[in-house]
């Protein structure tokens, strides 16, 4: 027996540190002593071009997966929702976390300086804009489903791109003349960072598996699936399993305008799903649920209702570069 560390893969950011060393604490209390190998993606090199435009797939985790193929780390650490839903050959998620806070939230240019001082009584959601149909204002996100979403609700803002770890992107929403931008709860609690939240967005459907991290490893070494069983959370793998079923069977990738949210209700798991065009229009929105043992197709089931209600429409146009319905 080898007394080794394991090695965890990860990026650089402090989101991404902060989430492969709890990882690391978990492996430790079990007797795995691991160490934190950093690795640079795409996605942390290029940082002047929309999400959505980088062709999607893997741009926060190809780096990664490559080290783990050929055997420079034994595990690597993600945000599950940035996971593609196409797995590469030889690896496979060994282990889900359990959720933090899975809603995204509206950071305003306010709160993204001040903090506390603006922040809102807790369970009051209301806009720190004026909430009035005909405002015009203006709103930063490079996520298609966060856009999509916001502009069907208030359709006369404009949208800002915005990227960068979350420390540069709360950095250019308090220089910006911007309301504000769209940020996921979990990274900002998980930096300690939730004094910056104006509101939560509680009408927004999360990005299948966001709040959830995953452990990637290769299928063929039980040594390590072993390892990481202590990190797993049943009822979030399931959940966040069927959540990117949608996605996968939607064959949307990671940048496709799809929202999805299941959660355990008792016996029931309790699925809501949207897609949307980015700009805003043709909003399809739908609820299903499922003895939990009877769950495992759910996400196909549900990814079918979706196309029958037109998103076999929405996946085409998009794919042929159409962001709006019949627009040519
Ligand atoms: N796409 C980037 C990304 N990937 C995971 C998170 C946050 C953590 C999570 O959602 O699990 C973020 C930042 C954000 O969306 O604001």
């Amino acid at each position: 027996m080898t007394t080794e560390p394991l090695r965890i893969g990860t990026r650089d950011s402090i989101l991404a540190t902060w989430q492969a060393r709890y990882v690391r604490e978990i492996l430790l209390e079990n007797g795995w002593p691991a160490e934190l190998h950093y690795i640079k993606t795409e996605g942390d090199r290029v940082l002047d071009t929309p999400l959505p435009l980088m062709g999607g797939k893997g741009v926060f985790t190809k780096a990664l997966d490559d080290a783990l193929l050929s055997g420079g780390i034994d595990l690597a650490v993600h945000s599950f929702k940035d996971i593609p839903t196409r797995m590469p050959d030889g690896l496979k998620v060994g282990a889900v976390s359990r959720r933090e806070d899975v809603s995204d939230v509206f950071v305003s240019r306010e709160s993204a300086s001040g903090g506390a001082a603006c922040r809102q009584k807790s369970g009051n959601n209301r806009p720190s804009f004026p909430d009035d149909p005909e405002y015009r204002g203006v709103v930063a996100s490079s996520s298609n489903r966060r856009i999509g979403q916001w502009l069907a609700r208030y359709p006369n803002f404009r949208v800002r791109d915005i990227r960068g770890n979350i420390q540069t992107r709360l950095r250019k929403v308090a220089e910006s003349d911007w309301d504000g931008a769209i940020f996921a709860a979990a990274g900002l609690k998980r930096l300690g960072l939730q004094h910056h939240i104006a509101w939560k967005i509680d009408w927004m459907l999360p990005a299948p598996a966001q709040g959830a991290m995953a452990v990637m490893v290769r299928s063929e070494d039980e040594r390590i699936k072993d390892a990481v069983l202590p990190v797993d959370d049943p009822d979030t793998s399931l959940c966040t399993g069927i959540e990117r079923d949608v996605l996968h069977t939607l064959e949307g990738g990671c940048s496709a305008p799809v929202g999805a949210f299941a959660e355990i209700r008792g016996r029931k798991v309790h699925l809501k799903v949207n897609t949307v065009y980015p700009d805003g229009s043709g909003l399809i929105a739908f609820e299903m649920s499922e003895d939990r043992e009877k769950a495992g197709d759910l996400g196909r089931r549900a990814a079918d209702e979706a196309l029958g209600r037109g998103a076999d429409t929405l996946i085409r146009d998009l794919r042929e570069g159409r962001n709006s319905p019949g627009a040519l």
